[in-house]
């Protein structure tokens, strides 16, 4: 079993202060950072590129980025976020041509591979690469925005993709991302995740130690 892993998303972040916020949020206790990248292509919103992940490495971070690119088509920008000090990048299935191929470039370029599926994305899209990966990314929200709520059908979607992550015999990590909050991550961890991104429900906080602290409990009440 992965350790577990809680990463902020910085969409909810406060951008006007972003390299003191994720200061703030790693000193609160969070794991890793979660960097959304969105394009106005592939979802409809326009967020940040590698620019801003190179300026947060340069003001000091050193934890884990976790970038999420939601953009089309993807490989382009990936040499571009591994040198700009991202450590995993996902993407999604429906934005690369040729999946294994975006898998390679990914870990060529030396980070963690991950795949994201939506919430209507079937399971058979990991029939022939899920050994190749690092991480599957199981989106509880539609992608673009934070601040939406959890799809509960995600959570038999979380059950089904441990038991091929089990099956496999693989150390792959299962993230959930869209609408985690303390009231039902524990259920998200029960249903086999390990890695929760959450930025609503942290940013929107006024204390962010308290609420990944009430975060971190719950999961380690079921993990
Ligand atoms: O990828 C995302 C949206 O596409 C974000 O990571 C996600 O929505 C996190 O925000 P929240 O916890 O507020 O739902
Ligand atoms: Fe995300």
């Amino acid at each position: 079993m992965q350790p577990t892993v809680i990463a902020p998303s910085i969409l909810s972040a406060d951008f006007a202060r972003l390299g003191e916020e994720v200061d703030n949020v790693l000193a609160a206790g969070a794991d890793w950072v979660h960097f959304d990248v969105m394009d106005n292509h592939y979802v409809p919103n326009l967020t940040i590129g590698p620019m801003v992940c190179e300026a947060l490495r340069k003001h000091g971070v050193t934890a884990p980025i976790d970038v999420h690119l939601m953009v089309e088509p993807v490989d382009r920008l990936i040499p571009d976020f591994a040198k700009a000090g991202a450590t995993d990048i996902s993407f999604h299935p429906e934005a690369s041509r040729h999946v294994h191929r975006t898998i390679q470039l990914i870990k060529g370029e030396g980070c963690r591979a991950g795949l994201v599926l939506n919430p209507a994305t079937p399971l058979d899209v990991l029939d022939y690469v899920l050994e190749d990966l690092d991480m599957v990314l199981l989106m509880s929200v539609n992608p673009g925005f934070g601040g939406q709520s959890f799809i509960p059908s995600t959570l038999r979607k979380i059950e089904r993709v441990r038991e091929r992550i089990a099956a496999s015999g693989k150390a792959i990590r299962l993230e959930v991302d869209g609408g985690v909050k303390p009231g039902n991550i524990a259920d998200i961890a029960k249903a086999g995740a390990d890695t929760f991104v959450a930025g609503s429900a942290i940013f929107g906080h006024a204390d962010y130690a308290q609420v990944i602290g009430r975060m971190r409990a719950a999961v380690d009440s079921v993990r």
